[in-house]
């Protein structure tokens, strides 16, 4: 065996295997959570309906799946609701009338995101903060509605594993006819965002990470690709 065919094996040492000492939080636990967020914010949880793709996948199967379900898109309680882009002409349409220019991303950084040790993964933060602004460039995500074009992440302080994440996003311009939109969001712990609202200390909280975005809508949406619906609209 030459030396170029040997086999590479990497010894990972033992200090980097974290031990689940971050367990999922339960379905009470993370339901808790998600609660508090919608009563000290303005925003209320999304259900995503995918029964007309004849599928149980999930719109965000691949963060869904990473989180083990501890995730949850929440976005403002302002109707969204066809017309409403009328109102402001800053606003865009979106072409089916369904607008959101803000959205807010739970996240529960477990186990199975660990990049450096005790750490969540960059790629797993990065992630987070496109789906983020991906959700307030696109709530319904239609196929013919806007996709990431360039991602720029400031990664600030290490996200500890075993923490609740919150990512804000907020889109600051839209660009209709060069199809573009600029997206910015931050991730922070959401924890600590809880307890400063709840205490009504209005020092600023130390920000993980933030990322600014281009998003681009295509000319054509790509065959067979069909959009997610959202149920509750009424909700929204
Ligand atoms: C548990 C409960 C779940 C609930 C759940 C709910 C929903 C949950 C939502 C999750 C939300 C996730 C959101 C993730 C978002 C993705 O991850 S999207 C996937 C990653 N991105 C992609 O795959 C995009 C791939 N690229 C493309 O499809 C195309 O290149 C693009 C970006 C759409 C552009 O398409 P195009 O129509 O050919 O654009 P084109 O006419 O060439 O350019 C238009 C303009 O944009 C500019 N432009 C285009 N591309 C670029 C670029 N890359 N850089 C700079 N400028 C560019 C052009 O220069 C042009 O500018 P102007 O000349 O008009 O000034």
């Amino acid at each position: 065996m030459t030396r170029a065919d040997e086999p590479l094996v990497w010894q990972v040492p033992a200090v980097s295997r974290v031990p689940l000492a971050a367990p999922v939080p339960t379905d009470a636990e993370w339901s808790g959570f998600i609660r508090r967020l919608e009563s000290r914010y303005d925003v209320r949880q999304v259900q995503v309906d995918n029964t007309h793709t004849k599928s149980t996948r999930r719109v965000s199967d691949f963060l869904d799946s990473a989180t083990r379900s501890r995730i949850a898109y929440l976005l403002p309680t302002t109707p969204l609701c066809q017309g409403a882009a009328d109102a402001d002409d800053d606003v865009d349409d979106n072409s089916a009338g369904y607008v959101a220019d803000r959205a807010i991303l739970a996240v529960y950084f477990g186990p199975h995101m660990q990049g450096p040790s005790g750490g969540v993964h960059g790629g797993a933060v990065a992630s987070v903060l496109d789906a983020c602004i991906g959700m307030a460039t696109n709530p319904l995500s239609q196929p013919e509605g806007y996709l990431t074009a360039q991602l720029t992440v400031n990664y600030r302080r290490m996200m500890p594993l075993g923490s609740y994440g919150v990512a804000w996003a907020r889109v600051f311009e839209r660009d209709d006819p060069s199809r573009k939109a600029y997206g910015i969001a931050r991730l922070v712990d959401g924890q600590a965002l809880l307890a400063s609202r709840e205490n009504g200390e209005s020092h600023r909280l130390p920000v993980y990470a933030e990322a600014s975005a281009l998003f681009v809508r295509r000319k054509r949406a790509v065959e067979g690709a069909s959009p997610a619906s959202l149920t509750q609209r009424s909700r929204l």
